[in-house]
């Protein structure tokens, strides 16, 4: 049905900024009315969900569920999908195969008006002539509801968001992060059992961004509310989900836990999206495996990695992983000589970036802000291999055994 595309865009490429909403948006707006049930929570599972736009598959048998109450960030490179699957869960896109199922009942059919669900747009679709109030009450116009209520329920969104001082005014007057907050408002006061997000943060300027991304994890602590974000800053990502949804090309890359995916993530893909600066990779060959893990060489130097092994290794060529931020100065199990080509000095490290000298082998390490370091001078940093990923030909990560502290484990399980 392809209801809307009020970014008139093909997927790829940021998103312009404008305060009036598409006329097929304001239909859309319209119909996400609240449907019945218990506030804000609701539960989403995708059973096999596919779409295909004419011959070109967008996205491959998805398979999620949402649970009640979470805080699910979609994340991923541009064009890879995500904004696709967040509107056909909308209802915004038609899906191609496969059930989206709300709280056990299956919406694919449904238009985004019986679907309970509530969805903030980047662009923040406020009507510029109306006051932040009816602004945030519109959707309850709409529905006619009694005036007394819906004083009630845009007071309590304003309170909540910070925004009961500005009521009055126009969003005209209003910073980008007070114009989203309204937009969030109205999402609010219809009381969705999902509140859907796509990039809602991303006309905003850094300092605001992080501010915000602040109020967003707050506002669903308050609201325990269900919630899914797309955004492709791993950063928003890390931050503010309980679980990280990676997709590629498609495809689910990997579900889990913010620092699951950095301390395990299950292939490249997600090891090289996750964590900034990216991990570096080096060609490796595997000399042999052990009770203890996989032996391997790196130009000459060999280190034992602590990974699960697998049989039939020996002699193959692996791909062993390393943050910047895992790399000392001095040596290690496998310590490296590099000319730092670039120094970024950011004060609480130094970023040195070098080539290893092979194709596509660069090299970077975060050391500490007081490290003594300069341009095209020698320096030697060690690595350890207990910090080290390894990843097969097909980039399949072999199983780490990194010791976690207690409070890493629990830092694993968001229910904990
Ligand atoms: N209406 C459309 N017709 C044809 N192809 C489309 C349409 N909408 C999106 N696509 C394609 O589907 C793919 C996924 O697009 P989508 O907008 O979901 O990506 P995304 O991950 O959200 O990217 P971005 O971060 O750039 O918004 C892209 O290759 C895009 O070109």
């Amino acid at each position: 049905m392809n209801v809307i595309d009020s970014n008139g865009r093909a997927g790829c490429g940021r998103k312009t900024a404008h305060t009036f909403p598409h006329p097929a948006l304001v239909f859309a707006e319209i119909r996400f009315l609240p449907v019945a049930g218990e506030r804000y929570l609701g539960q989403l599972n995708l059973n096999k969900v596919q779409k295909f736009y004419g011959t070109y598959e967008v996205l491959k048998s998805i398979e999620l569920e949402v649970k009640n109450g979470e805080f699910v960030v979609f994340v991923g490179p541009s064009g890879c999908g995500k904004s696709t699957l967040l509107r056909m869960i909308a209802g915004l896109d038609e899906t191609t195969a496969g059930d989206i199922v709300i709280d056990g009942k299956r919406v694919n059919d449904l238009p985004p008006v019986k679907r309970g669900i509530a969805m903030v747009f980047q662009s923040y679709a406020l009507y510029p002539h109306m006051t932040v109030f009816e602004n945030i009450a519109f959707p309850l116009r709409v529905e006619k509801m009694p005036e007394e209520k819906l004083k009630a329920k845009v007071e309590h969104a304003a309170r909540i968001l910070h925004l009961d001082q500005r009521l009055q005014q126009k969003p005209g007057m209003l910073s980008g992060g007070q114009r989203q907050r309204v937009a969030i408002g109205r999402a609010i006061v219809r009381e969705p059992k999902i509140f859907l997000f796509d990039e809602p943060l991303s006309n905003l300027d850094a300092a605001l961004r992080a501010d915000m991304r602040i109020e967003l994890a707050k506002l669903h602590r308050q609201l325990k509310a269900t919630m899914i974000y797309v955004t492709h800053d791993q950063v928003e990502a890390m931050t503010m989900a309980d679980r990280i949804v990676v997709l590629n090309a498609g495809e689910i890359a990997q579900t889990g836990a913010p620092l699951e995916l950095y301390h395990k993530p299950a292939n490249i893909f997600v090891a090289g999206f996750i964590g900034n600066p990216k991990m570096n990779f080096l060609p490796v060959t595997c000399t042999g495996v052990s009770e203890a893990g996989v032996e391997i060489d790196y130009r000459g130097q060999t280190a034992l990695v602590p990974v699960t092994p697998r049989s039939g290794m020996a002699g193959r060529t692996l791909t062993l992983g390393v943050r910047p931020e895992h790399i000392q100065t001095g040596s290690g199990d496998l310590t490296l000589t590099v000319n730092p080509s670039v120094i970024e000095r950011l004060g609480a490290h130094t970023v040195a970036y070098a080539s290893l000298g092979g194709e596509g082998e660069n090299y970077c390490a975060m050391l500490p802000g007081t490290a003594a370091i300069r341009p095209e001078q020698q320096v030697k940093t060690g690595i350890r291999a207990a910090d080290c990923h390894l990843f097969d030909e097909n980039g399949i990560a072999f199983e780490r055994r990194v010791e976690m502290t207690d409070i890493d484990l629990a830092l694993f399980d968001p229910a904990a």
